[in-house]
């Protein structure tokens, strides 16, 4: 018996096995031997925190299609591109993206998968995003960017080393704090971690996103066990704290009478007709702005400050531009968003470093669309769960030349047609269709 039990595992171990390696839809696609046996190399590799250099590594070494798990494939090709990310594409987002929504029960519209209720739920939002509502609340952007200069100011002039990496963090979460519940989160005026909200975030999404393509996905953080042991998992902890803040509005306790994103929030439509609008739902937008908008915002500033520090040629040219600016516009206030508009040297500097190290580097998880895609040769069936990562695409040779690794402002101002062309190839908002960033504006006015 013990035999016969022993040689059938062996049996279906092998046939496994075979199936994977020679007559697997995906059998046919380059990539590394375990990726053709297991996921968990790729998994490993998310949990390492070193998929932003793996990725490239893995497509130069193995070209515009690689096998990165059995059933998965990893693409950096422009026409798979704009098939799967820009306007009008039928790709649906894969069930990877259920990491994001096990402790809620209602839906939750950077995850949905269903591409009607993704609509609506993206419909009834869009207009607290949109670049006039964003433009109405600059002045307290502004305002946090003041609190930001004046302690940095006083730190220098005591010789303190500063950390930008955490001054970056606690300026964007203060911003999107200011945007969504109409006052700042503390973080700068306090200088320290304010109700732990950076760190239950940043462990939020470090759990949710590496657990993604692992059985019950982040149920392993996000259950009572672990809530009992840790006074709360990470999405537990967040979302408790984001309630509050509704419930504190709702209930005329948090001391503020401004129209910001919150409010809108409370305007919103229900999804089902005759149903009210549930304290949940409002929850859920108001966490996807903090926990969607901020830590990638201070990564985008970070890009930037590292490129322009490490470049002093970049440093001299953007001071003069922003020095003859204020000159030449007697400006005697700082500079708003819109005059930045009129800076080229600024915009191609912030396109370019934000190309190089775009804050998501994660695969964009799609499903091959209706009657499948051809792709460099090789034939991916409909359904397959495919995608690209922001940094890959954004280092892809064919598109953006042999000197896609180098930090290059000059190639976003070579002429209008070629920067258009680039930009509808940069996948650092996660490329220009329905599924694209929705907190682009804001991101984009916080960091000019
Ligand atoms: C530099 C800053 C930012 C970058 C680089 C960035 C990048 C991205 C990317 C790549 C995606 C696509 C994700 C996917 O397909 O899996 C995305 C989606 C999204 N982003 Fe951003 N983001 C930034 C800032 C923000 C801000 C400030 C907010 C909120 C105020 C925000 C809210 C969202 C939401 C809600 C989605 C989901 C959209 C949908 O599925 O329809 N992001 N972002």
């Amino acid at each position: 018996m013990t035999v016969n039990l022993s040689l059938v595992l062996t049996l279906w171990f092998t046939g496994f096995l075979v199936y994977r390696l020679f007559f697997h839809p995906l059998a046919g696609i380059p990539g590394p031997f375990i990726c053709k046996i297991t996921g968990l190399w790729r998994t490993y590799r998310y949990f390492n925190m070193t998929w932003h250099d793996d990725i490239v590594n893995l497509h130069r070494a193995y070209g515009p299609v690689v096998r990165i798990a059995p059933n998965e494939a990893s693409i950096v090709d422009a026409g798979a591109q704009k098939k799967l990310y820009s306007h009008g594409s039928k790709a649906r987002k894969t069930s990877w993206y259920d990491t994001w929504s096990t402790s809620v029960p209602v839906p939750v519209f950077f995850s949905e998968t269903d591409t009607k209720i993704h609509g609506a739920l993206r419909r009834r939002v869009s207009a607290a995003f949109s670049m006039s509502s964003i433009l109405k609340y600059e002045k307290y952007v502004q305002s946090c960017l003041d609190v930001c200069y004046g302690k940095i100011r006083k730190h220098a002039e005591a010789g303190r080393i500063i950390d930008m990496s955490e001054w970056t963090h606690m300026l964007t979460f203060d911003i999107v704090g200011e945007l969504t519940f109409g006052q700042a989160l503390g973080q700068m005026e306090t200088e320290t971690d304010l109700d732990d909200v950076r760190k239950t975030n940043t462990s939020d999404i470090y759990w949710a996103g590496n657990l993604g393509h692992m059985w019950l996905q982040s149920r392993w953080v996000n259950n009572l066990v672990v809530e009992w042991l840790n006074a709360g998992s990470p999405a537990a902890r967040f979302s408790a704290w984001v309630f509050e803040k509704v419930i504190m509005r709702k209930e005329g306790r948090d001391g503020s009478d401004r129209e910001d994103m919150l409010s809108h929030f409370l305007k919103m439509k229900p999804l089902g007709t005759n149903k009210a609008l549930e304290d949940i739902e409002v929850v859920v937008e108001s966490a996807n702005v903090v926990g969607a908008g901020a830590d990638t915002t201070a990564i985008g500033m970070r890009s930037c400050l590292y490129f322009i520090l490490q470049n002093p040629s970049v440093y001299q040219r953007l001071q003069k531009e922003i020095d003859d600016y204020y000159v030449s516009a007697n400006l005697q206030q700082p500079i708003s968003f819109q005059q930045t508009q009129e800076l080229p040297y600024l915009k191609s500097v912030i396109a370019e470093a934000t190309r190089l190290y775009p804050s998501i580097v994660y695969q964009l998880l799609r499903h091959v669309p209706d009657g499948g895609m051809e792709v460099n040769g090789h034939f991916l069936p409909a359904g397959t769960p495919v995608g690209m990562s922001p940094i890959a695409a954004n280092r892809d040779k064919a598109i953006w030349g042999e000197d896609a690794d180098v930090f290059l402002p000059e190639r976003w101002l070579e002429d209008p047609e070629r920067s258009t062309y680039l930009e509808s190839y940069n996948m650092t908002y996660g490329g220009h269709g329905s599924r694209a960033c929705i907190g682009r504006n804001l991101a984009l006015v916080s960091t000019d």
